[in-house]
């Protein structure tokens, strides 16, 4: 299984820019959480602050215990064994065959035979689809291919953690839906911990079970996907409908006259670029039939049900609609059982593609801190782990 990344009041600048601040949030085990931001908020660098190769100047990532920020050398070099990444361009050495290049972490950090890395190297490249391609340079494939081989380089030592800073770039939205539903399979096969750094809205909507967002500096919301995609929240609903119309400009920041100006223009009917109003839980990404189900959603089931009272109503609705009617009565039931409070008698149809009324409305437009998404305030009462199998823990 996947190991948890927790990343406490992180903060990175360069010389006086700062990136960003404070960054409090938590990688589940096992879990694919997208992070999402505007060009140039910093996402490429939270990548690289969390396998160490960028030193943040305040805060912890920790990871089994090790504050990677903090630990000395040696510890470093063993925690980022656990690390895959899968950099924009599949950082592939452009002289290499595909074979050499997924077979280069085997020969630079392991001891294994010729025979074992073929093993090995074999096994990846038909997990991403590339059987055949070995002998080819990566100047004769196309960048859906390429991203697939610098896919399976980062699988090759077995990462617990893969991290993939914007696998859909320079691919057309129908090789982008093969490399999402990759991405939920290879997590259904290895149940990695997986972070994705992206701008794409359906990789968004479809693969996470978490989604954050970093926006001015800060880490504007993280949590279950449902929170982020039932959000009124001005940039998270911007951005996730790719509307010129909101605080989100050119330059990062716009100024009141700039959005009061193109508010005007809306109101006058000039068009406000996006492509279709998408608000609300889209299905999530489910294994090719034929795979396991993900161990990653039975957990995170687990874990969201246990906070689900501390989220707003229209994320908690779309929570209650992704469940079975069995899961829905057992949670009923537990609920009554261990909280005493009352329960919606009905399972939702289908969450709503607005919040239902002004005041749901209201409350969903709330900044939610990311420590509150993520966990339950410690003035609730504990609630004990709800279980798949309706027993208490
Ligand atoms: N090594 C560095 N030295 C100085 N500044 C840097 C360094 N690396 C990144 N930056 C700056 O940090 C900021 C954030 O860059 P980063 O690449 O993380 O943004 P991003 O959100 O990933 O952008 P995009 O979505 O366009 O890829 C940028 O202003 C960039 O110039």
């Amino acid at each position: 299984m996947g190991v948890e990344v927790v990343v406490e009041g992180l903060s990175k600048s360069f010389g006086r820019q700062a990136i960003w601040r404070d960054v409090t949030l938590t990688l589940p085990s096992g879990e694919v959480s997208v992070l999402l931001g505007p060009s140039g908020t910093g996402k490429s660098v939270f990548l690289k602050c969390l396998i160490g190769l960028l030193k943040p100047e305040k805060g912890r990532v920790v990871i089994n215990g090790v504050d990677l920020c903090s630990c000395p050398e040696k510890d470093m070099y063993e925690i980022r064994k656990l690390f895959g990444v899968l950099f924009q361009d599949g950082a592939l050495f452009g002289s290499m065959s595909i074979y050499d290049n997924v077979a280069f972490p085997l020969r630079e950090h392991t001891r294994k035979s010729e025979k074992e890395i073929h093993n090995i190297v074999m096994s990846k490249m038909d997990m991403v689809g590339m059987l055949g391609a070995e002998q080819k340079l990566p100047g004769e494939i196309s960048g859906g291919m390429r991203k697939r081989a610098g896919l399976a380089r980062a699988l090759v030592l077995d990462p617990q953690i893969i991290l993939c800073d914007e696998p859909d770039s320079g691919l057309d939205p129908v090789r982008t839906a093969y490399l999402s539903q990759l991405l939920i399979d290879l997590n259904a096969q290895i149940d990695a911990t997986i972070l994705i750094v992206t701008h794409n809205i359906n990789v968004a909507r479809t693969v996470p079970d978490n989604l954050g967002m970093l926006f001015r500096k800060e880490l504007v919301m993280f949590g279950p996907r449902e929170v982020l995609l039932t959000s009124e929240e001005p940039v998270v609903e911007q951005f996730l409908n790719g509307r010129r119309i909101g605080p989100i400009g050119m330059s990062e920041e716009k100024d009141s006259a700039q959005m009061a100006q193109e508010q005007a223009h809306l109101e006058a009917g000039h068009h406000d670029g996006s492509s279709e109003d998408m608000r609300g839980v889209v299905p999530q990404l489910e294994p090719t039939p034929g795979l396991p189900p993900r161990d990653a959603a039975r957990r995170r089931r687990q874990r969201v049900m246990q906070i689900l009272h501390t989220l707003p109503e229209p994320a908690q609705h779309g929570i209650l609609a992704s469940l079975s009617r069995e899961d829905f009565d057992r949670y009923q039931d537990w609920r009554r059982r261990t909280a005493g409070m009352a329960m919606p008698t009905a399972l939702p149809e289908r969450p709503p593609s607005r919040p239902v009324s002004p005041q749901q409305a209201h409350q969903a437009t709330r900044p939610i801190p990311p420590q509150q998404v993520q966990q339950a305030p410690a003035t609730r009462p504990r609630l004990r782990p709800w279980r798949r199998d309706g027993g208490d823990q």
